[in-house]
């Protein structure tokens, strides 16, 4: 087991062993082929589908994983064996339940250079973002076992009489859809399940079709520590998410695009009861700057956050809005540090940003290029020069006309745009000018103007000050994890306090006493 506890604001592993084992992991998992990953369906390894193959983001060519894409037929039989296996998991008393989640999570912990390398091979993540993912899950494991604890189950006893005793429960809905995407494969598909499963539902999860190895490893432990049929595995891309979707599943907890996500929220049930659905989706989330802001922190806290996992995070920094008094002396340091960072293999301990993850992302980024270029300053960036892999250099735009798309839509790569505004109110009207509300950071000293963020700003995770992350790097047990706006279906947030009763429907028992 590590002894290392590494989050999203890290700066190294600390652990020479873990970053032995870590280099080991992923260099064995290149020199061998990969598998092709089964469904599971309750026991069964089922292998049917089509071919759906991933390559090395960093070795352009060589297959890092696969697996078949799971058909009509594979999506029911896996929602059959989930709905068969809820009534024996809803009736386990919640302190077995969490005590097979605790188990997972000691597994986990004894593999976690292992996962992690997983991790860092299909995506490309850096050492240090790899291991923080998978030490989250950890960590999430243990905060929502231990939510279900302090609240004894979600059974509350209410106001009672001398003829009657009267209770509040929450239930478990029974079978629900998990939903996951590329980017956190291991983190939020452990998130999301784990939410499901506390709470007494059972699962049928339906990997990223860019990162079907991460989720199915970790979703292996899961099977393997739990009755049969409780977790179910099933691959492949968008006709299979929507299968799964089609089924009378009871709910449906996904993370994605709000492109997918709001989709699924929109599409009525087919069984005509409503169910359901937690999103989780993107963000466009600014980094506001003020006149009184200490420039070097900001400047710190923007470029960890928009090029950190090469700004494919939901939570990345993907606009910075600053007071043109001190515009370009941020643009200098976010420059300047921007440029100090290593693009490479996670191969190399020296490497502080990887690639991005496939071609469809790179082209994306290749177009957002040649538009900043047309319509605003490229002030540094661009694709690395002769070098195979999709790797970028962390690029920086700014004078763009207002309301330029670069500073609306997500693209989900390593590419910040800078607004400049008049002041501290422009700011924030320029920052809400979105229709995402994940997170937002501010750097100001004054305290009247944090304040005007905190009330104003439309974002379920807010930073003040944080060099460590403007925008990024919230924790189970510390942050919620809420969007607001287009960002999130529930009001919400994973890792927070109030998530696990979106996973439960409440239930009010009257029981007249027995004379
Ligand atoms: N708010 C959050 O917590 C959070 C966290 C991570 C990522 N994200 C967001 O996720 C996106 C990146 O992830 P992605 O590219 O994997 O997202 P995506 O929406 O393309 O895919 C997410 C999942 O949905 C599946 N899917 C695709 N089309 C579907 C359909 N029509 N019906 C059902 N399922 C379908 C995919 O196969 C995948 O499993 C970004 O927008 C990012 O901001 C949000
Ligand atoms: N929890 C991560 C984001 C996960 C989404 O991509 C953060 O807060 O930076």
């Amino acid at each position: 087991m590590s002894s290392s506890k590494v989050n999203y604001s890290s700066t190294s592993l600390g652990d020479e062993v873990l970053d032995a084992r870590f280099e080991d992991a992923l260099k064995e998992l290149r020199a061998v082929e990969s598998p092709i990953e089964p469904h599971l369906v309750g026991d069964r390894v089922v292998e049917d589908g089509n071919l759906i193959e991933r390559f090395d983001p960093c070795v352009p060519g060589a297959r890092v994983s696969a697996a078949r894409a799971g058909s009509v037929e594979v999506v029911q039989a896996a929602v059959a064996e989930a709905r068969a296996a809820f009534r024996g998991w809803r009736a386990m008393p919640y302190a077995e339940r969490t005590r097979a989640l605790r188990a997972v999570a000691a597994e986990t912990s004894e593999r976690i250079a292992e996962i992690a390398a997983i991790v860092s091979a299909e995506t490309g993540k850096t050492r240090l973002e790899a291991v923080g993912e998978t030490q989250e899950v950890l960590d999430m494991i243990e905060h929502y076992c231990s939510l279900m604890e302090d609240n004894d189950g979600y059974h509350a006893v209410q106001k009672s009489t001398d003829t009657e005793k009267n209770y509040d429960v929450l239930v478990p809905y029974g079978v629900f859809a998990v939903i996951s995407p590329f980017n956190f494969p291991v983190a939020l598909t452990v998130g999301m399940m784990t939410g499901a499963l506390v709470t007494g539902n059972t699962v049928v999860l339906k990997p990223s079709d860019k990162t079907p190895r991460s989720t199915a490893e970790i979703a292996r432990i899961f099977h393997s520590h739990l009755p049969s049929g409780v977790v179910n595995i099933v691959h492949g891309g968008a006709d299979t998410g929507r299968a799964l979707a089609a089924t009378d599943v009871d709910g449906i907890a996904f993370t994605g695009s709000a492109q997918v996500g709001w989709d699924l929220v929109e599409t009525p049930s087919p069984t005509g009861i409503p169910r359901p659905v937690l999103a989780e989706m993107g963000g466009q989330n600014p980094a506001i700057v003020a006149v009184s802001a200490n420039l070097d922190d900001a400047a710190e806290g923007i470029v960890r956050s928009a090029f950190g996992l090469s700004g494919q995070k939901c939570s990345a920094c993907r606009r910075v809005v600053v007071v043109d008094e001190v515009a370009e002396a941020l643009v200098e340091k976010i420059v300047a540090r921007a440029e100090a960072l290593v693009v490479g293999d996670p191969l190399d301990t020296a490497t502080n940003m990887g690639p991005v993850i496939d071609d469809a992302i790179a082209r994306r980024v290749d177009d957002a290029i040649e538009v900043g270029r047309r319509d605003g300053t490229i002030r540094t960036g661009g694709r690395v020069p002769d070098r195979e892999g999709n790797f970028f250099a962390p690029t920086v735009v700014t004078d763009l006309p207002d309301g330029h798309p670069l500073t609306r839509d997500e693209l989900f790569a390593p590419f910040l745009a800078i607004t400049t505004v008049p002041d501290f109110a422009a700011a924030l009207d320029e920052a809400n000018a979105v229709e995402y509300g994940l997170s937002a950071g501010v750097f100001s000293r004054d305290e009247d103007e944090v304040q005007l963020f905190l009330d104003d700003i439309e974002a379920g995770v807010v930073y003040v000050n944080r060099a460590a992350g403007a925008t990024t790097g919230a924790w189970p047990g510390v942050q919620s994890f809420c969007g607001w706006k287009r960002s999130g279906s529930s009001g919400k947030g994973g890792l927070g306090l109030w998530y696990l009763p979106g996973f439960m429907k409440e239930q009010s028992r009257t029981i007249v006493r027995a004379v």
